[in-house]
């Protein structure tokens, strides 16, 4: 069924069928936790990858291909030797799955920087690992190859990594302490502890690259490799899977399904504290059918990522004194901030007449906006007041108003619930690279302080902005000086208009999350009246503000390159997790202080399982070259692709070519022999859903039709946002939100005359923007597919959040917005109106 809405500020909500239980992999499910040992994690992720081949009558049986699995798996630690390591010196033992859980891409940016100015230490890698892997590769890649060629047979199959010697680590450590990436210093520190060395793999975003190179010096790979030398044939192959995907299965964070939890309702319900009032509330909202599947739950596994955040520039977010209250044990970096407190509460209640007011759009959905009071004039801040542009600018009517709002009728199930309440808090456990935040300290101080969170415990600064189901504020949580953006959701207002279901999906989505690209949520409460989500602040505004700022109200073609290849890196994060996002815009692309962007806004994505599929790729349709099939027998040939088995004598006589050529010679032989590899597929491809949600401008076309859809849509949705920051405005909109939908489902694409861009853009445009999602870009092999388009050629994905943004938000600084907590006011009023009164906080309702 297909609705539209006069107004476009209205969010609509249809049915919702989804097969959530499509994806169930039965054999992660129910999987007691062993002591770790590497064979059994590569085991996991290999019983968890189906193989999907085009032609099956040649490859084994998927039970032969696991049986050969079982049997190739040997439960013994990689164990590296000096010997092993070529002169490196590692004496302890060292774990793949130790190497692959250190590493994320921050450590990866940093440690292939480092490597590239270290001097080159081994001549050759050696042989680190010639059993699980070796037969994990055999069994992926040939066993299940369509290739005919018995090649898992060589006994020279290696896999190798390299390390790097202990002076490469403090080299790093230097580094990592002088950026301030204090997590890569860490787990740098940590390994340099253990082992004595830094393990040196480079990585790129998401994908894992390991190193084999026999005859490099320095690997250059940025994918993780598996590769197998086949001493006899001389014949190389190597598997590259993300890394992603192997850790998050090595660390159990995909949320592959690995128990089923029978629960009741009490459990799922009370255990969070919620008041009877409000179960009943929950229930009404059908969150039974959210947390109980069956009568059971169906638990994700913990998720948790690899990656890295980019680093805090500089801490602004935590107020720049840290009073006496906050035990505070943070790291030298916030510890050595200034101490600048010139807001006292009498700089906020001066300002003000730009307090919020409840928009017209809110007030009509019936959700909740905090007044203004006397105590509510907060003087903003200038970057603050930059930053929020958007959301004021919104509600003053400014030309640069989007007109997009999200559409998200539905009411659907879904089989996940780990935590089926809203109250508590985030686990920084789960989050690696984020548990040294000082945010954390503080979060978890009150919490030991208060007990548990409540809203009183937070200072309102000031609102950031409004939307369908929650205002956001920019808050302090107080006697911490540390700054967040809390999301306000009013309890009646959700169950009313049955948005509770959204509410939570948000929230749970937002708990899984650990990634540079992506909010961070730090707690979640929940009071008598009010759900709140305490999440990362980030300062810069969204790319609809930015985008309407720049003179042709578009961004250069290098600048939207930038802004969606990151875009791009948190979809392909979102859908390893299971989550199609479904709400990509502008408007909810935040810029973060660095420049690097945030994807916000989840209350409308879709959970679902995802299971990892290796795709095999077919050989190449053209035969080997000519001179492969007749070796050339004239020994003066000179044909550059004249190729002969490695036993023949070659055309040059080796006396005329340096090793170094004979190397490059080699190397371009093989690349030109070499068999596509099989891919890692982490995307829910068959992912289903009814619902009717989106943006009328970015809705996909299968949404339209009510054809069912699935995370294809995300790539549309992709598509549109390249158009819109490109050309600036969207290529289906029409006068009316019916008119729109209707180009969206009729209308070809068109690209305007200017401003000018690239072929490679517009091609990309045109791949992602096809009607059928079958016949999109992305929709069998996700963003993988993506990256590989000629418009990303040369990007460095693994090094994109070292780049400079192109444009950096403005200096913020909050010492100029928030008041010194332990000085003058004293009051338990809040800076935006709300008290605190016995029943809890109170807010003053428009
Ligand atoms: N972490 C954040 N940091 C800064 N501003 C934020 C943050 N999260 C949200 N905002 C601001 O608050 C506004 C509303 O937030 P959000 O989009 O999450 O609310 P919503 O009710 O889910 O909206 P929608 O109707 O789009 O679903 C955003 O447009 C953004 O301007």
């Amino acid at each position: 069924m297909m609705s539209t809405f006069p107004s476009s500020k209205e969010i609509v909500e249809l049915g919702e069928e989804m097969d959530s239980n499509s994806n169930v992999n039965e054999d992660t499910i129910g999987k007691p936790l062993k002591k770790y040992s590497i064979e059994d994690d590569i085991n996991k992720l290999f019983e968890a990858i189906d193989i999907r081949s085009s032609r099956r009558s040649i490859c084994k049986s998927e039970q032969g291909f696991r049986d050969s699995l079982h049997k190739s798996a040997m439960k013994r630690p990689m164990r590296v030797s000096p010997s092993h390591a070529l002169g490196i010196g590692i004496s302890e033992s060292v774990s793949l799955k130790q190497a692959l859980r250190g590493l994320c891409i921050s450590q990866a940016s940093e440690m292939a920087a480092v490597k590239k100015r270290l001097s080159k230490t081994s001549a050759s890698p050696s042989v680190l690992e010639e059993g699980a892997i070796t037969r994990l590769y055999r069994a992926v890649v040939f066993e299940a190859s369509e290739s005919d060629r018995p090649l898992c047979e060589g006994k020279g199959n290696v896999v190798e990594i390299s390390f790097t010697p202990e002076r490469s680590a403090s080299n790093i450590l230097d580094k990592t302490s002088q950026s301030g990436y204090a997590s890569m210093a860490e787990i740098s520190e940590k390994n340099a502890q253990s082992s004595g060395h830094a393990v040196d793999v480079s990585i790129q975003e998401a994908k894992i690259t390991k190193i084999i190179t026999k005859d490099e010096d320095v690997p250059s790979s940025t994918n993780l490799c598996f590769e197998l030398s086949e001493s006899e044939s001389e014949q190389n192959r190597k598997l590259e899977l993300p890394y992603s995907s192997i850790g998050s299965v090595l660390d159990k964070k995909l949320p592959v399904l690995d128990e089923i939890v029978p629960v009741s309702d009490e459990d799922s319900i009370t255990s969070g504290g919620l008041h009877k009032e409000q179960e009943g509330e929950l229930h009404s909202a059908s969150l039974s059918s959210v947390f109980n599947a069956g009568s059971k739950i169906i638990k994700p596994l913990n998720t948790s990522s690899p990656f890295s955040k980019p680093r805090v520039r500089s801490q602004n977010f935590v107020k720049k004194v840290l009073p006496k209250k906050f035990p505070v044990s943070c790291s030298p970096r916030c510890q050595t901030s200034k101490l600048v407190n010139q807001a006292p509460d009498s700089v906020l209640k001066n300002g003000s007449k730009e307090l919020d007011k409840v928009s017209p759009t809110s007030r009509n959905n019936g959700s909740l906006e905090v007044c203004s009071t006397a105590h509510g004039l907060v003087k903003t801040g200038r970057m603050v007041t930059k930053a929020d542009e958007r959301s004021r600018s919104r509600e003053k009517g400014d030309s640069s108003q989007s007109s997009k709002s999200s559409i998200g009728e539905y009411s659907s199930t879904t089989s996940y619930s780990d935590e089926s309440h809203l109250s508590g808090s985030s686990r920084s456990g789960s989050r690696p690279h984020m548990s040294k935040d000082l945010r954390w300290e503080a979060i978890h101080y009150a919490q030991k302080q208060h007990g548990s969170l409540a809203l009183k415990h937070f200072k309102l600064l000031r609102k950031l902005g409004g939307g369908d189901i929650g205002s956001v504020y920019l808050s302090e949580l107080v006697d911490t000086n540390c700054i967040f953006a809390v999301k306000v959701m009013d309890n009646d207002c959700l169950a009313s208009r049955k948005k509770m279901l959204r509410a939570q999906t948000e929230k749970e989505i937002l708990e899984m999350l650990d990634h540079p690209f992506l909010p961070t949520l730090y707690a979640h409460f929940l009071t008598n009246k009010f759900s709140c989500l305490v999440m990362e602040y980030c300062p810069g505004g969204d790319l609809h503000v930015l985008r309407q700022k720049q003179p042709t109200k578009s961004f250069p073609e290098q600048a939207a390159r930038f802004y969606v290849a990151e875009v791009l890196l948190a979809l392909e994060y979102l859908h390893m997790l299971g989550v199609i996002y479904r709400d990509l815009k502008p408007e909810n692309v935040l810029v973060r202080e660095d420049g690097h962007i945030m994807l916000s806004d989840f209350d409308l994505s879709l959970r679902c399982a995802v299971k990892p599929t290796l795709l095999k790729s077919s050989p190449p349709a053209v035969g080997p070259p000519k001179k492969m099939a007749s070796p050339c027998s004239d020994s003066s040939c000179i044909e550059p692709f004249c190729l002969h088995p490695s036993w023949q004598v070659s055309c040059f006589t080796p006396g005329f070519l340096s090793a170094a050529a004979k190397t490059r010679k080699l190397k371009s032989e093989l690349a030109a022999q070499v068999i596509p590899l099989p891919q890692l597929v982490v995307e829910p491809t068959s992912a289903r859903s009814n619902s009717f949600v989106g943006t009328h401008e970015y809705l996909a076309p299968e949404i339209i039709k009510g054809e069912g859809h699935g995370s294809a849509v995300d790539w549309w949705t992709f598509g549109i946002f390249l158009y819109e920051i490109l050309y600036g405005k969207t290529p289906f909109k029409g006068s009316t939100n019916e008119d729109t939908l209707s180009n969206v489902a009729s209308q070809c694409l068109k690209f305007p005359g200017s401003p000018m861009v690239s072929s490679h853009a517009r091609d990309l445009m045109r791949r992602l923007l096809k009607k059928e999602p079958e016949n999109r870009l992305g929709y069998e092999k996700g963003a993988a597919e993506i990256k590989q388009h000629p418009f990303f050629d040369g990007l460095n994905w693994a090094l994109i959040r070292c780049e400079t943004p192109p444009e950096l938000p403005r200096v913020f600084d909050l010492g100029n917005l928030i008041p010194d907590t332990t000085s003058q006011d004293k009051s338990n009023k809040n800076q935006i109106g709300y008290e605190d009164t016995r029943d809890g906080i109170e807010f003053d309702m428009f």
